[in-house]
C-alpha cells in the first residue's frame, strides 16, 4: 500500500457513507453544520468499528475521514474538524482508541456550539437597536449574531438575498421569522438598490485565507463591492474553524464547481439550444449520442467566490473581532505553520 494514502479498501461504516452523501448532495450544508456532522460521523465510525487491532482501527478512522473529506472542497471547517478529531485518536488498545476518539468528537462538537454562541455575543455588539442587516446565503454564525442582538433587547430587521441557484436565503428568511425578525426577501439582483436601506452586510464564511480574503457563497464578493461603494460596513461572522491553515504556506482555496442542473434544468437547456441537434449545415445529428457539451452552450456554476480583505470591515470570531488583514496572527496562534491531510494525523505511529 502507498504509505501516504489510507487503504481505500478499508470498510467505512454505512452511516459515514450516508453522511458523506448528505454533505455532497447538500442535505447537510453550511460550513459549521458540515463540520459538526463530520465529527459526529467519525464518532459513529469509532463506536461501530469491529477492528481487532489498534492499527486496523486507526486505518478505518482515516478511511472514514477521507470519505468525508472528498465530499465538498471549499469549507475548510471540514478538514479542520477531521484533523481535530483524529488528533485525539490516542490509546494502546481498540477500546482506548474508541473511547478517546468518541470523547474527542464530542468535545469538538461542544466547542463548536460554544464558539458560535460566543461569536454571536461579540457580533451583536456591532449591531445597534433598530439596525437593518442584509444577509446572503444561510449562515448559522451570522444568525448567531442576530440572535444575540435580539436577546440583548435590540430590534433588528433583515433584508435577505434569495441566493441563487439554491435559494439558501429562504432558510435564512424562515429562521429569522421564527426569531420574530421582520424580513424583506429580495432577488440577488436587487441587492445594490436595497443597500441604501441597510446598516450592515452580515455574511458567514466557508474559509478565510491568511491574507484576510473571505471565501463564501457565490455573490458575496459582488455584494461586498457594492456595500463598500454605498458605505455599508461588511461584517463576516466566522468561527476560527473557518480559518484555512494551508493558505499560510501559499495554497489557494479550491472553489467548488457544482452541477449545471442547479442553474439550468435539462428542459430549460433544451429551450435555449432549441434544435441544436441539427447542425448549421443542416446535417442531422443523433440527439441520443449528442453530449450537452456539444450543443455550444456552457453553463458554469461556481458555488463560492473570494472577497478581498479590502472589502471586508470586520471578521467576528469567538476569539474577538479582527480586521481581515490581522487574521493571520490568530491563524498562526491556532494552527502553527504545518498541516497534514486529515488522515495523516498520527500515521507515524503505524509505520
Ligand atoms: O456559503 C455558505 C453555505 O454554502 P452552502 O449552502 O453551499 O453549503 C455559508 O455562508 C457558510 O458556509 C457559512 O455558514 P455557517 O455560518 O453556518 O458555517
Amino acid at each position: 500500500m502507498d504509505s501516504d494514502q489510507p487503504d481505500t479498501d478499508v470498510t467505512v461504516a454505512p452511516a459515514v457513507a450516508e453522511t458523506a452523501d448528505d454533505i455532497a448532495e447538500m442535505r447537510i450544508r453550511g460550513a459549521a453544520t458540515i463540520a459538526d456532522a463530520a465529527a459526529e460521523a467519525l464518532a459513529t465510525q469509532a463506536e461501530r468499528s469491529e477492528a481487532e487491532t489498534p492499527a486496523a482501527f486507526r486505518e478505518q478512522l482515516r478511511a472514514a475521514a477521507r470519505t468525508l473529506y472528498e465530499t465538498r472542497p471549499t469549507a475548510v471547517s471540514l478538514p479542520n474538524a477531521l484533523r481535530y478529531v483524529l488528533r485525539g485518536m490516542e490509546g494502546e488498545t481498540v477500546a482506548e482508541l474508541r473511547r478517546a476518539t468518541t470523547a474527542r468528537a464530542a468535545e469538538f462538537r461542544e466547542d463548536l456550539e460554544q464558539a458560535q454562541a460566543t461569536l454571536g455575543e461579540i457580533g451583536a455588539n456591532r449591531l445597534r437597536d433598530g439596525d437593518v442587516v442584509m444577509t446572503h446565503c444561510h449562515s448559522t454564525d451570522a444568525l448567531s449574531c442576530i440572535k444575540a442582538a435580539l436577546e440583548d433587547g435590540k430590534h433588528i430587521e433583515a433584508i435577505v438575498k434569495e441566493t441563487r441557484p439554491r435559494k439558501q436565503g429562504h432558510i435564512t428568511a424562515r429562521q429569522l421569522r421564527e426569531l420574530g425578525v421582520p424580513v424583506t426577501l429580495i432577488v440577488d439582483n436587487a441587492a445594490r438598490r436595497y443597500l441604501d436601506d441597510a446598516d450592515h452586510v452580515l455574511v458567514g464564511a466557508d474559509s478565510i485565507a491568511a491574507d484576510g480574503s473571505v471565501i463564501n457563497k457565490i455573490g458575496t464578493s459582488g455584494l461586498a463591492v457594492n456595500a463598500r461603494e454605498r458605505g455599508v460596513p461588511v461584517m463576516v461572522a466566522a468561527q476560527t474553524i473557518k480559518l484555512h491553515p494551508d493558505t499560510m504556506t501559499g495554497h489557494t482555496v479550491a472553489i467548488e464547481m457544482r452541477d449545471e442542473h442547479e442553474v439550468l434544468p435539462a428542459d430549460e437547456r433544451a429551450e435555449i439550444v432549441g434544435d441544436a441537434t441539427e447542425s448549421v449545415a443542416g446535417d442531422a445529428v443523433d440527439s441520443s449520442t449528442e453530449s450537452a457539451a456539444d450543443d455550444g452552450l456552457t453553463v458554469e456554476n461556481p458555488a463560492f467566490d473570494v472577497t478581498p480583505p479590502r472589502h471586508v470591515d470586520a471578521i467576528v470570531t469567538e476569539r474577538g473581532q479582527f480586521p481581515p488583514e490581522s487574521i493571520v496572527t490568530l491563524m498562526r496562534e491556532l494552527f502553527g505553520e504545518t498541516t497534514d491531510e486529515p488522515w495523516e494525523q498520527g500515521r507515524s505511529r503505524d509505520r
